[in-house]
C-alpha cells in the first residue's frame, strides 16, 4: 500500500491518495469523521481548531460505501482558506500577493529557516504552510480507514496520554464533548479521572499564562497482531524500524521507544526478557511484555506497545530570538495564534499512523487485493500458529 498526501495548511484543501488498499471493505465514513473530530480535541489547542470541523470526502476508490481496490482519494477542506484566499489562492496572479508582507522571520523550532535555504524560498510562508501539523489531519483519515481493515481481521489499536509537561504516569484520554458527540451520534465518555483532568488543565493554563508551551508523551497499544509480522532477515523489513520511522516522521516527535524503552537501560537481563509459555488453548505466549510485543523485528503475538515523546510547541507567546533573513536584524518573534499543548491530539495521530504502518506490514505479508482472501489468509495463518 502506497500513500501520498498533499496540501498547504491554509490552502484550499488537503488530499491523500492511497493505492493498494484491498477491495471489498465496507467503509463507515462516520467513524472516520469521528476520528477527525477527536484529533481536534484536547485542552490547550489554539483558535484554529475553532474554525475547522474536519470531515472527509471520497473522490475515488469507493463506490456505495465499499472499497474497489482502485486508488482511494480523500479530500478534506481547510475552512480557514476563506480567510487566507488572497495569500494562498494557487491560481491568483503574483500581483495579488505581491503586496502581502512576506514571512522573512524564521521561527526557532520550525522548519522555516532551513526549508527556505533548501528550496530557495525568501518568503518562508512557502515552507511553513506544508511543514505545519495540519497535514496530520490526513494521517488520521488514512489511519481511520486502515483501522477499519484491521478490525475486520481482529486487530485493534488504542492510545493514551502518559505525560504532559512533567505530570507523569497519566492515563489520560480526552473524549468528545457532549455536543460534538450528539452531532456525531456517538456516546461521550470521559475516560480520565477528574483529578487527573484538573491537574492537566491547571498545568496547561499555567504554561499559557507564562507565554510558554508544553510537550509530553503517549503510548499506542496494538492488540491481535499475529506473531511473525515483519522480519529479521533484512533491516528494512523490521517491524520496530517501520513503527519508529512512522512515528518519528510526525511533527514534534523527538523520541520513540518500544516496550519499556529507555527504562531497559538500567535493568538486568533477567528482569527484561519475556519468558515463553505454551497452553493448548492459547498456543505460545510470553509471561511478561517488557519488550513491547516485538522480537528481532517481528511481532511476537503480545500487544505491541509504542511510546512517543512530543517536544513542547515551538511557537511561544513569550518571544524567542531569531534573525530576519532580509535585513539580518535580530528580533524577538511575535505570535498571533498557536497551540499551548497538543499532546492529546498527537497521541491520536500517532495511533492512526501506527494503524497505517501495521496495515502496510500486513498487506505486504498476506494476499491483499481483496478482503475475503485477506481475511481467510489471516485466519489460516492464525490456525497455523496455534498448531505450531
Ligand atoms: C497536533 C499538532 C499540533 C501542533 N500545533 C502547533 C502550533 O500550534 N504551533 C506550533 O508552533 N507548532 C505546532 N506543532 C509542532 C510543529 O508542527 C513542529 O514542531 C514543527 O513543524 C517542526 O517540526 P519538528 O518539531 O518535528 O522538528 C504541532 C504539532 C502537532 C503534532
Ligand atoms: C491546523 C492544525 O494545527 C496547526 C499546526 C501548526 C503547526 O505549526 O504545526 C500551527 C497552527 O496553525 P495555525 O497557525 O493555522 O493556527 C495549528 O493550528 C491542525 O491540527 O489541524
Amino acid at each position: 500500500m502506497r500513500i501520498l498526501t498533499a496540501g498547504e495548511s491554509h490552502g484550499p484543501s488537503l488530499t491523500a491518495i492511497i493505492e493498494g488498499f484491498p477491495a471489498g471493505l465496507t467503509i463507515d465514513e462516520a467513524k472516520i469523521n469521528q476520528a477527525l473530530a477527536m484529533r481536534q480535541q484536547g485542552y490547550g489547542r489554539g483558535n484554529r481548531m475553532k474554525i475547522e470541523s474536519d470531515g472527509v470526502t471520497f473522490l475515488s476508490g469507493i463506490r456505495h460505501g465499499m472499497t474497489l481496490g482502485s486508488p482511494i482519494t480523500i479530500s478534506i477542506p481547510n475552512k480557514d482558506y476563506q480567510n487566507w484566499e488572497a495569500i494562498m489562492n494557487p491560481a491568483a496572479p503574483t500581483e495579488a500577493i505581491k503586496h502581502e508582507r512576506k514571512v522573512t522571520r524564521p521561527r526557532p523550532g520550525h522548519g522555516d529557516l532551513v526549508g527556505g535555504m533548501k528550496y530557495q524560498h525568501r518568503d518562508l510562508r512557502n515552507v511553513l504552510e506544508r511543514s505545519s501539523a495540519r497535514e496530520t489531519t490526513l494521517q488520521v483519515a488514512i489511519g481511520a480507514l486502515c483501522k477499519q481493515l484491521l478490525e475486520a481481521i481482529g486487530i485493534q489499536t488504542e492510545s493514551k496520554v502518559t505525560e504532559i509537561g512533567g505530570l507523569q504516569d497519566l492515563d489520560y484520554r480526552e473524549e468528545l464533548t457532549e455536543s460534538q458527540a450528539k452531532h456525531l451520534q456517538v456516546s461521550s465518555v470521559r475516560m480520565c479521572l477528574p483529578e487527573v483532568e484538573t491537574a492537566v488543565i491547571a498545568k496547561i493554563d499555567e504554561a499559557k499564562r507564562a507565554g510558554d508551551t508544553l510537550g509530553g508523551a503517549f503510548q499506542v497499544k496494538v492488540t491481535g497482531v499475529p506473531a511473525g509480522v515483519g522480519s529479521y532477515v533484512q533491516h528494512d523489513r523490521k517491524l520496530d524500524g517501520k513503527l519508529a520511522g512512522a512515528l518519528m516522521s510526525l511533527n514534534a516527535i523527538k523520541s520513540v521507544s518500544i516496550g519499556l524503552g529507555h527504562q531497559l537501560a538500567g535493568l538486568p537481563g533477567s528482569q527484561v526478557q519475556d519468558e515463553i509459555t505454551w497452553e493448548e488453548t492459547q498456543g505460545y505466549r510470553r509471561k511478561t511484555n517488557h519488550l513491547g510485543g516485538i522480537e528481532a523485528g517481528m511481532s511476537n503475538g503480545m500487544p505491541i506497545l509504542v511510546t512517543g515523546t512530543m517536544k513542547p510547541i515551538p511557537t511561544l507567546y513569550q518571544p524567542l530570538q531569531s534573525v530576519d533573513i532580509e535585513t539580518k536584524e535580530v528580533f524577538k518573534a511575535s505570535v498571533e495564534r498557536s497551540d499551548t499543548c497538543a499532546v492529546p491530539a498527537c497521541s491520536r495521530i500517532a495511533e492512526h499512523m501506527i494503524a497505517t504502518t501495521i496495515t502496510q506490514a500486513i498487506l505486504e505479508q498476506f494476499e491483499s487485493d481483496q478482503m475475503p482472501r485477506l481475511k481467510q489468509n489471516i485466519a489460516d495463518y492464525r490456525q497455523y500458529l496455534q498448531d505450531f
